[in-house]
């Protein structure tokens, strides 16, 4: 791998007696697209709340283009796109007012605000109020958000929850381009499927381990006649967690 954008070393996190993540380590290259993969309670939004600088890790370390959140908090923070799992817009601002909000933080001019309304399929609407939006437009929105800026990393918690076929398809395919153009994707799913359309890399995780990290492309062959990445997912974590 090239000199990585995202270096995670060792990473963990723990509340109390609970652990909810053991050490982890992760290094993601630029343009590269990175899902993780787990069932509900895996760890898969600790690890990335804590990439994204929003939760303190209990031991190890975040590097995003060698910058760390200790030392160079704003560029740090600049460094990356984030949409988190769960999230409330301001209520009483339409979808324009919300972008241009965001943008206005990461000084993004209004043309790119325009651009993403309509990468999100949300033009025609942008004078709605978000409150009266359903789930997949306001995840279409909130990715919209984490786009404007085009930060080189996009942290992305649960992407296509609520999204219908075809929206998962356009993620899918934004993604893409965002990598094309040099940027690093790491997005939480539980649907395999779209780790195994549109992702390089996968970690499967459970219990607050990853349990195993590997190339899609290598998995799809080698469990070509056993359910691609459903059946790798099986055989690699599944079956450990129910033994
Ligand atoms: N603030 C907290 N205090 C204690 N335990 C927590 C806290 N937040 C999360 N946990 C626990 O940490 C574990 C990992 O949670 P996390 O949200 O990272 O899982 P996840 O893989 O994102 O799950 P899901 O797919 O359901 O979103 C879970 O067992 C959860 O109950």
């Amino acid at each position: 791998m090239s000199e990585p954008l995202l270096c995670v070393s060792q990473l963990s996190k723990s509340i109390g007696r609970s652990t909810l993540l053991h050490p982890c380590s992760l290094e993601a290259a630029r343009g590269e697209i990175v899902a993780l993969c787990g069932g509900n309670g895996a760890g898969k939004s600790t690890l990335i709340r804590m990439i994204a600088g929003i939760s303190q890790p209990t031991q190890g370390r975040v590097q995003i283009g060698g910058l760390s959140w200790a030392q160079h908090r704003a560029a740090y923070a600049d460094s990356i796109g984030y949409m988190p799992d769960e999230f409330q817009f301001g209520s009483a601002l339409t979808a324009l007012e919300t972008l241009r909000f965001y943008a206005a933080l990461r000084r993004v001019p209004d043309d790119r605000v325009l651009e993403l309304l309509d990468t999100v399929g949300l033009s025609e609407v942008r004078g709605r109020r978000v409150s009266t939006y359903s789930k997949g437009m306001r995840q279409r929105l909130l990715f919209a958000q984490a786009m404007l800026a085009r930060p080189p990393l996009l942290l992305l918690d649960e992407p296509t929850n609520g999204l219908d076929p075809y929206w998962m398809e356009a993620f899918g395919r934004l993604i893409r381009q965002a990598a094309g153009e040099g940027q690093t994707v790491v997005f939480s799913t539980h649907q395999l499927n779209i780790a195994e359309s549109y992702a390089d890399r996968a970690l499967f995780m459970a219990s607050g381990h990853v349990r195993y990290a590997g190339d899609v492309g290598a998995l799809k062959a080698q469990y070509r006649h056993d359910g691609g990445l459903y059946g790798a997912f099986h055989a690699l974590v599944a079956a450990q967690a129910e033994a």
